[in-house]
């Protein structure tokens, strides 16, 4: 049965207002059911990054909402944003952040630490994760001991940790050779498949592209295609 995760109603975004107003989002429409797995590309400055903000509730719209699970997002404010955010969205970042002092293994976890999780499901999630990402022998590396793909994938399991609603990628694999891009891209693809995990990234590389089930374009701010999967890729979808 179809859920719908993610739905952006008349989303606008004006930056500059008061001096020389830059309009990056134009009433867009956005639902997202769980389970997809969707790439939202187009030119550099159409307004991904944008999108992915507005979604995320990094940053508010200058018009329009968002509600995540029938949350409306755009009306939480503080603590109520930052706790709702820490439990329901998961991002991964262009740039991997993880946090340099730690290791793998205490970057996967530190979300759920701040979740205060007891230890004992903080452990097992690890493991979980660390198999599914297929770094069991990395667990104790810090980042500057990864390569850029491993340091990726420890980002999409700590983003993972905490079970959020969907997953939130900006160019995941901007600073990634072929190689690490595709070993990226089957990992997030089995979480897609065999977990349901929801993801949604924006992305210039064809090749990240080639591989979603459904594309977003967007132009000058503005959703100018929409591709829905296949009937075949539907039918693995429904799965
Ligand atoms: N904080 C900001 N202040 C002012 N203008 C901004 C800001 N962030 C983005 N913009 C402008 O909004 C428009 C959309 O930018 P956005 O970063 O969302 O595009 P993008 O599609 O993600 O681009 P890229 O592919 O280069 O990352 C651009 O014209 C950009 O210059």
């Amino acid at each position: 049965m179809k859920e719908t995760v993610i739905d952006a109603h008349n989303l606008s975004k004006i930056y500059d207002e008061k001096t020389i107003p830059v309009y990056a989002l134009n009433n867009v429409h956005l639902h997202i059911q769980r389970g997809e797995f969707t790439a939202i590309k187009g030119p550099s400055g159409s307004g991904k990054t944008t999108l992915l903000n507005m979604i995320g509730g990094l940053d508010n719209p200058s018009g329009g909402f968002v509600e995540i699970n029938d949350t409306n997002i755009t009306a939480l404010k503080g603590n109520r944003l930052i706790d709702f955010r820490l439990n329901n969205i998961g991002f991964v970042f262009q740039s991997y952040n993880l946090i340099p002092v730690l290791t793998a293994k205490e970057n996967i976890e530190f979300i759920m630490l701040l979740q205060n999780r007891p230890k004992e499901e903080r452990e097992k999630r690890v493991a979980e994760l660390l198999k599914q990402i297929g770094m069991e022998d990395k667990v104790d590396k810090r980042p500057v001991e990864l390569s850029g793909g491993q340091q990726q994938r420890v980002a999409v399991a700590r983003a993972l940790a905490p079970k959020p609603q969907f997953i939130l990628a900006d160019e995941p694999t901007a600073n990634l050779d072929s190689i690490a891009a595709e070993n990226l891209l089957d990992v997030m693809l089995k979480l897609n498949k065999e977990e349901n995990i929801t993801f949604v990234f924006s992305t210039h590389d064809q090749r990240v592209i080639n591989r979603a089930r459904r594309v977003i374009t967007l132009e000058d701010g503005k959703i100018v295609a929409d591709t829905a999967p296949t009937k075949i890729e539907h039918l693995l979808y429904e799965k």
